[in-house]
């Protein structure tokens, strides 16, 4: 209980007299904060009698207890449990369905913390909530870090060098997630100085968009993933995961569907970020944008000395096998 209130989780599916104060309950048991209410006669005598917040279990075998399950909601419940272990995934699209519009929640149990972010994202809305059953601590961290999002400081970066640098490798980074306008990847030399290269969701007369891609850079590039840690882009591979970001600076997860690595001509781009100096090299051609600090386009074929782009800076530190260290450095 004292690591779980030390990790932050406010609240918790047992008996409150176990629980104590510290946590908010979500029990079968009238003194629990969120009630779980086994009976429609149950629920409806609690919901004249109590303020509290009442909600219904189910676990989820047929139609019928799909059925159910609605008409729980339509005597007042205000959250429903749905335990579905057997067919999991196709019930749950059903119940959402059915309920996103009503004021019931829908909850649903998990067993592990990759079952946990599944279910956040069944039929796109996902479920309001999980109960996670687990006996480790390490799949409570996972199932936090599963859900957790990132924000970046994006900042105008002006260019202070351009230099062609012959041929060499880069890696375009092929995601399974669409990406819109103003999304893409921070990719840079150095772990705390990278600029944030646009995907390819813009075509042209010469190519078709690919929204899915980033153009990221070569090869030896950095670019940070979701655990926190960096990857180097030739780490990248099919079922990794990386942060897209978009021009504020809001980061999502998105899995990667391939990475394709060619050779093709390079370009050095150097930046500074109040005070802070670092370069990318990015294939150069047409296709490869960066986002100027009034959110327009702009192809490194065309970047100019003096131009201001998004990136993001902040003062070195050192990295052992994607971690951070703080230990003195000079990358050049
Ligand atoms: O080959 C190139 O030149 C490029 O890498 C430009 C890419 O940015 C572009 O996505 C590519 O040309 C599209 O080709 P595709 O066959 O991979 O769709």
């Amino acid at each position: 209980m004292s690591k779980l209130k030390e990790k932050g989780i406010t609240i918790i599916n047992a008996d409150p007299k176990v629980a104590g104060k510290d946590f908010h309950t979500i029990y079968e048991s009238e003194d629990a904060d969120m009630v779980i209410c086994k009976t429609f006669d149950q629920l409806k005598s609690l919901r004249s009698s109590s303020g509290k917040s009442l909600g219904y279990f189910k676990k989820v075998l047929s139609n019928a207890d799909v059925d159910e399950i609605e008409r729980a909601s339509q005597a007042g419940a205000e959250f429903v449990i749905v335990d579905a272990s057997d067919w999991k995934i196709i019930p749950l699209e059903n119940i959402i369905a059915k309920l996103h519009k009503s004021k019931t929640k829908v909850f649903t149990t998990a067993k592990s913390s990759r079952e946990v972010a599944t279910m956040f994202a069944v039929l796109e809305l996902g479920v309001d909530g999980v109960i996670l059953s687990t006996d480790s601590e390490d799949e409570v961290d996972k199932a936090r870090q599963q859900l957790s999002t990132a924000r970046f400081p994006i900042k105008p970066a002006k260019i202070v060098e351009i230099k062609d640098v012959g041929t060499g490798e880069r890696v375009c980074v092929d995601t399974a997630s669409m990406m819109g306008m103003g999304e893409g990847m921070l990719v840079g030399s150095r772990s705390n100085f990278m600029l944030l290269v646009h995907n390819e969701s813009v075509g042209s007369s010469f190519t078709s968009p690919r929204p899915f891609r980033v153009n990221a850079g070569a090869v030896y590039c950095y670019t940070i993933a979701p655990d926190g840690k960096t990857r180097y882009l030739s780490e990248i591979e099919s079922g990794s995961e990386v942060w897209v970001v978009n021009k504020e600076g809001s980061a999502r997860r998105a899995v990667v569907g391939r990475s394709k690595i060619e050779t093709r001509p390079l370009r050095l781009i150097r930046a500074e970020i109040e005070g802070e100096t670092g370069t990318v090299i990015l294939q150069n051609a047409e296709t490869i944008r960066l986002i100027t600090k009034d959110g327009k386009l702009l192809s490194v074929t065309e970047i100019k000395v003096g131009d201001e782009v998004l990136g993001y800076a902040k003062p070195a530190s050192g990295r052992h096998f994607g971690m951070e260290v703080d230990e003195y450095i000079v990358e050049k």
